[in-house]
């Protein structure tokens, strides 16, 4: 990423310490990293190192204990709008008595669009993730990498300025995983948007990102952050791509074994 190109999340010091009824459990420590407009960044570590609870703080369902995180420079105090979230778990986050159309206008709701904008951003999204057509299905019709596409273009329609992604392919078949993650580098293209993804998948990671965000010793710190220059397009260049980065994947191996 150009140095030109400005900063969209920035995060500095986020520490967060979770008080239980035993005791204060200190989780992270210093995170310090930005993600610049256009950019897809992915957060790796060992597993209970604390990437769902960065992801968390992010999105306001947790508060942080010290530190900042800014979206265009502004705090993030809260939920912020600017933001969507993909989980893991689809069958969780899309409405099963709704229909596919009408599960993707839900967040759009709020945001008072002009009738035609809001259906011609539904039709945009559904078109994106490959299901025109699908718009009078239900959930349950539509099998598990379908209702994530559903979950992408609901978070797509939003149009966020960052999308936030937590795991999102790890429920899915390989085969469909590919087909997601050449998804999300094209909704990149398209739409502008800036994505940060939760992965163990250190392929993918390296497929998928501009930057990789190692996490590492515990209470979490920032140890590592790999800048991935591919030259290109990587959509459609798996194979190659995958070929190129082993020295990446194998360091980046290396550094998670180490915090774990
Ligand atoms: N609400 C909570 N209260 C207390 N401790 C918590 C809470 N949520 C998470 N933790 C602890 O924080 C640590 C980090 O958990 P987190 O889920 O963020 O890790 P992770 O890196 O996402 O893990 P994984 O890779 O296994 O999904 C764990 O030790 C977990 O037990």
């Amino acid at each position: 990423m150009s140095i030109a190109t400005p900063v969209r999340l920035s995060v500095r010091g986020l520490a967060k310490t979770y008080r239980t009824k035993t005791g204060d459990v200190p989780v992270i420590a210093d995170l310090t990293f930005d993600v610049h407009v256009g950019e897809v960044a992915c957060i790796v570590g060992p597993s209970g190192i604390g990437k769902t609870t960065l992801l968390k703080c992010l999105t306001g369902l947790q508060p942080m204990s010290a530190g900042v995180a800014e979206i265009d420079g502004v705090a993030i105090d809260g939920p912020p709008e600017e933001m969507a979230l993909v989980f893991q778990e689809y069958t969780r986050s899309l409405m099963p008595w709704l229909t596919v159309a009408k599960n993707v206008r839900l967040p759009l709701r709020h945001l008072h669009l002009p009738v035609a904008e809001r259906e011609e951003r539904i039709t945009a999204a559904l078109a994106a993730v490959g299901l025109s057509g699908a718009e009078a299905k239900y959930p349950w019709q539509l099998s598990g990498g379908m209702q994530q596409r559903v979950a992408i273009a609901r978070a797509i329609a939003y149009r966020p300025e960052v999308l936030v992604m937590d795991e999102p392919f790890a429920s899915v078949d390989a085969q469909t995983r590919f087909e997601l993650e050449d998804l999300c580098l094209r909704i990149r293209e398209q739409f502008g948007m800036t994505i940060l993804i939760v992965t163990h998948d250190i392929d993918e990671a390296v497929y998928l990102s501009d930057q990789v965000i190692v996490l590492g010793e515990r209470p979490a710190r920032v140890t590592e952050v790999i800048e991935i220059d591919f030259g290109g397009p990587r959509d459609q260049l798996r194979t190659r791509a995958l070929a190129e980065f082993a020295e990446l994947r194998t360091r980046i191996f290396g550094l998670i074994r180490k915090a774990g």
